[in-house]
């Protein structure tokens, strides 16, 4: 039989998946890799640990199967790597997405009205989020870093550009552009690396990978004791996009993981926001680019984390649910995980966390009860920064439905509130490995094994849909009392 194998190298494990010729999940291979925080707000990521983590889930899954059509590639975005193009060594630890550390800069670039120049270009804002300003710390920090890469020595890539580099003995310096338009020097309108935003920064162009489409000849690894191609690259969110089979303007996902990005679909248009969200790539096939307007919230399935690690008051994600259908009906508490500031579409790197409306009576199950309902009053507010930037997401190709994955869419009591919260259908389908199966799918289908867009999007299948239940009275009164509690919250 043969396999496509997904390689999915998250923000704290990776994974290894073969997909069969029907596309179902034959094998599963995954290691955890270390988090490293040097300071408040910063997050690195040792290279080689991530390195390490990729080749022994590919041997772990490779070993499983003779017969490999192509590698899939799909990764945590904006993390950022600099390494020496002789050596292929790093020289510095990645600078994980979550990284704070630049934010000082980021202020300076919207002090002298920068940021109107990124945003119309990259469809981003001047965070610290994306890897920019990440790759200009490097190369101002790390000795005699910027003369090497202004000479040519030095290359950036985001993680996916690493691994294959790596993959391919140094002999491709390409990434897809999904992962591409998360770097801010990427002008998304033109499908071109960025001049004017590369020169502000101080970053030598001769550093930037070459963009593919993301499903393209990304050139083939022999690590494995087989040739194997490299067919498919997409940002994780943008192949749980493909995955979803989000592919009519409308369609929109979310998923929920240790954050939380929402991406809707917006067909051809490119939408700059008027209410902080992101304009993005969702994909790019053939060389039609395809744009998402994107909601990202950095703290989902961590808040549930928490509430296990910091409280100890579950032993497992799963005991949430049973505890939150315990809490006491008239005590209300509103808890806004701000834990590293609050993303889209506040984007108040300040804030942090707080909790509201305590009384005698809160005890830990109306902390989890909360801590769920914190990650749908969330969502609720991209879904409402979505319809203000693009009115026709309220009649949209999927009628408003929200399409779920990710870890935590296997709580039914979150996924029942972000129904009733939101006022609209949300559909978990049946394979929750989405992120993995949009890569699997770019790669196979490039490989001639799995089946164009149209016939693939029509094997997506439901498990559950969860539907409003909740009166119109309760979810307004619920939400202004969400949107005090933000109110109360931002620096
Ligand atoms: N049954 C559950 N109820 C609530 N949260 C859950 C449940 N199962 C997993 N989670 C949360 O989902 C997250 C893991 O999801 P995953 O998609 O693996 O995340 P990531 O790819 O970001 O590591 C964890 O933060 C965990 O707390
Ligand atoms: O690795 P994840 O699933 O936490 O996703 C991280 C995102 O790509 C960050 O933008």
């Amino acid at each position: 039989m043969t396999h496509i194998l997904a390689i999915d190298q998250g923000t704290t494990s990776t994974r290894a998946i073969l997909f069969d010729d029907e596309m179902a999940v034959a094998h599963v291979a995954q290691q955890e890799f270390r988090q490293i925080y040097p300071q408040s707000g910063w997050v690195e990521h040792d290279v080689e640990d991530i390195w390490d983590s990729v080749v022994a889930v590919c041997r772990d899954v490779v070993a499983k199967s003779s017969d490999i059509a192509a590698i899939g590639i799909t990764n945590q975005r904006e993390t950022t790597i600099v390494w020496d193009r002789e050596t292929c060594k790093p020289i510095h630890n990645a600078i994980v997405w979550q990284d704070r550390r630049t934010s000082d800069f980021c202020e300076e670039l919207k002090a002298e009205g920068f940021e109107v120049e990124i945003t119309h270009r990259t469809g981003l804002l001047a965070d610290p989020y994306f890897s920019g300003t990440k790759v200009r710390y490097i190369l101002q920090t790390v000795e005699g870093a910027q003369d090497l890469a202004d000479a040519g020595k030095l290359v950036f890539g985001t993680v996916d550009s690493f691994l294959i580099w790596r993959l391919t003995g140094g002999k491709r310096h390409v990434t897809d552009a999904t992962n591409a338009a998360r770097t801010m020097l990427y002008n998304i309108r033109e499908g071109c690396w960025d001049a004017t935003i590369c020169k502000r920064l101080g970053i030598p162009m001769s550093m930037l990978p070459e963009v593919l489409d993301c499903a393209a000849d990304f050139g083939s690894t022999d690590m494995f004791g087989l040739t194997l191609p490299i067919l498919g690259v997409a940002g994780d969110q943008q192949a749980a996009t493909i995955g979803q089979a989000c592919f009519e303007p409308g369609m929109l996902k979310s998923t929920y993981g240790t954050g939380c990005f929402a991406l809707l679909n917006t067909g051809g248009d490119l939408v700059e926001s008027q209410n902080r969200l992101l304009g993005t790539i969702a994909y790019q096939l053939d060389g039609k680019t395809t744009y998402a307007l994107e909601g990202s919230i950095f703290i989902a399935g961590a808040v549930v984390q928490w509430l296990r690690d910091g409280l100890g008051i579950i032993a497992k994600a799963q005991d949430t649910h049973p505890l939150a259908e315990k809490a006491d009906p008239s005590v209300e508490l509103y808890l806004v995980p701000a834990f590293t500031g609050l993303g889209a579409p506040y984007w108040d790197a300040e804030a942090r966390g707080a909790i509201y409306g305590l009384t005698r009576n809160a005890g830990p199950a109306e902390f989890a009860r909360a801590a769920l309902e914190s990650v749908g009053f969330q969502t609720r507010d991209l879904l409402e920064a979505m319809h203000a930037d693009w009115p026709a997401s309220n009649d949209g190709g999927a009628e408003g439905i929200l399409r779920v994955d990710g870890g935590m869419s296997a709580s039914d009591w979150a996924m029942q509130f972000l129904a009733d919260i939101i006022g609209a259908p949300v559909d978990r389908p049946k394979v929750l490995e989405t992120t993995a199966l949009g890569a699997a799918w770019l790669a196979g289908m490039r490989a001639g094994i799995y089946p164009a867009q149209d016939e693939f999007a029509a094997t997506w299948a439901l498990e559950r849909q969860f539907t409003p239940a909740m009166s119109e009275v309760d979810k307004d009164r619920r939400y202004a009392g969400w949107k005090d509690a933000i109110r109360r919250t931002k620096s």
